[in-house]
């Protein structure tokens, strides 16, 4: 059950964001995840405040946390705040990124039969989290439940043909649907102009990018000859309808992304780690994107006192440094469970957070960093505002979970206090000219 530190938090922030302030320029970065967008427009936002005044009553406060340097509450959160029942807000302990609607990432994946589509796609899923759906694995499924589709599908399976797009749209969209994600690979769809059509018509979703496997016939068909998975289709008649279907059918909607410049062609000839080497850069923004993603979330679980989401995000071993540890490293979680379990103690206390000039550096496959300077304001029992700055260091590492997936920790996190600007001043004569530099 959620405190009722927590909950009364979360009464307050059902819509969230944060913002970033540049600090090499007055521009505001507003995240929405609502959006998954950064929204640059040069202008500081307008923001009414009286939600903040009746909602602030309402907050239990994070000061507490907020003085050990491990809360910060957003001001978005509290100013564009509505409100919810606690029963509701009870409900989603542990799953605050749950209420943050962002649009589906979507890559489409295309081919020829036997290209490899599927090969890359379970390493591609291994270690960028997305769920992988294969358009033709749907459909055998469809198959096998006995839907009042199934003959029509395995016939026109067996004769290489495309099943419509009302069929094949409708399995996707569940597909997406149950899986829980918002980041899908879809493999071997759309496989004609109708499949395309029909799936932006119905999903209203673009694809971020769609990727070509180039392969040659005859590397195909011997690859599906060697398959063996003991399919009605892999068969040399159906191979051969199945190729002619493609070049007449496939490689106009490949062309039409061409165009849109959205393809990314793949030399699919080569051995399976040659062509996944070279796949990874394609994905690479996502894992930024994901690990400032990240950053935030476990910024928000702090801001409204989540332990179980701050536990979901860091590895049980997680190091630091921070002003409150004294110079000395701490161990382990709960020296930072201490500031959750006591936050609830001071009532009328709150505070707020910007995080400025963001930076994420990967560092090889499965490590990055994540900079950035927190600007936490807070205020007295007695209201009286200050305003603290801290510089942080994220080190997140990319580990298999129970179920073997690679997922990101937070490993170790280094804050220290901004230092304060001060004017530079030239050094004396005789005196250490390095001073102060
Ligand atoms: N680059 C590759 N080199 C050699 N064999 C491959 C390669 N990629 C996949 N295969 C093999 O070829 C067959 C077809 O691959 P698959 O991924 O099922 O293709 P698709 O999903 O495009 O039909 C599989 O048996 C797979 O193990
Ligand atoms: N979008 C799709 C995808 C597959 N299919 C059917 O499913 C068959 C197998 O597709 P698949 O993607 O599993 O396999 P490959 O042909 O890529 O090896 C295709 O030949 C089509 O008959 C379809 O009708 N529509």
């Amino acid at each position: 059950m959620a405190s009722l530190f927590t909950r009364s938090l979360r009464t307050t922030c059902r819509h969230r964001s944060l913002g970033f302030l540049s600090s090499s320029s007055p521009t505001w970065f507003n995240y929405r995840h609502c959006e998954g967008k950064f929204d640059t427009s040069n202008k500081h936002e307008e923001r009414d405040t009286s939600s903040f005044k009746s909602s602030k009553s309402a907050c239990y406060s994070t000061w507490y946390l907020a003085a050990a340097g491990i809360c910060s509450f957003s001001s978005a959160m509290l100013l564009e705040s509505s409100c919810s029942s606690l029963e509701e807000a009870d409900k989603e302990s542990g799953q605050i990124q749950q209420n943050d609607v962002r649009t589906p990432r979507v890559v489409f994946v295309l081919g020829g039969p036997g290209s490899g589509k599927g090969t890359q796609c379970s390493k591609i899923v291994k270690n960028y989290g997305f769920t992988h759906l294969s358009a033709g694995d749907l459909l055998r499924a469809e198959i096998r439940s006995g839907s009042q589709y199934g003959a029509m599908i395995q016939n026109t399976i067996k004769e290489g043909k495309i099943v419509p797009s009302e069929v094949t749209v409708k399995l996707l969209q569940k597909a997406m649907k149950e899986s829980g994600n918002d980041n899908f690979l879809i493999d071997g769809f759309p496989r004609n102009e109708e499949n395309r059509a029909a799936f932006e018509t119905v999903t209203g979703i673009e694809p971020e990018f769609v990727i070509f496997f180039d392969c040659t016939e005859e590397e195909m068909e011997r690859r599906i000859m060697n398959r063996n998975q003991g399919r009605a289709d892999d068969n040399i008649d159906t191979i051969r309808k199945r190729f002619k279907v493609f070049v007449e059918s496939s490689l106009p909607v490949v062309e039409f992304y061409k165009e849109r410049g959205k393809l990314q062609k793949i030399d699919a000839t080569r051995d399976i780690e040659d062509i996944f080497k070279s796949l990874k850069p394609l994905f690479t923004p996502f894992v930024e994107e994901d690990l400032l993603r990240l950053t935030k979330e476990l910024l928000q679980c702090i801001d409204v006192g989540d332990y179980a989401v701050y536990k979901r995000l860091c590895d049980p071993a997680l190091t630091a440094f921070e002003p409150e540890s004294h110079g000395h490293l701490v161990e382990g979680l709960a020296f930072h469970k201490f500031y959750f379990d006591i936050g609830r103690m001071f009532p009328a206390l709150s505070s707020q957070s910007q995080i400025s000039s963001p930076k994420v550096t990967l560092v090889g496959d499965d490590a990055a960093l994540v900079t950035y300077t927190r600007l936490r304001q807070s205020t007295t029992m007695d209201g009286v505002p200050s305003v603290e700055a801290f510089n942080e260091t994220r080190v997140w590492e990319r580990k298999p979970d129970s179920g073997g997936m690679l997922v990101w920790k937070n490993v170790h996190f280094h804050r220290s206090k901004s230092p304060r600007h001060r004017p530079y001043r030239k050094a004396k004569k005789g005196k250490d000219a390095r001073k102060g530099c």
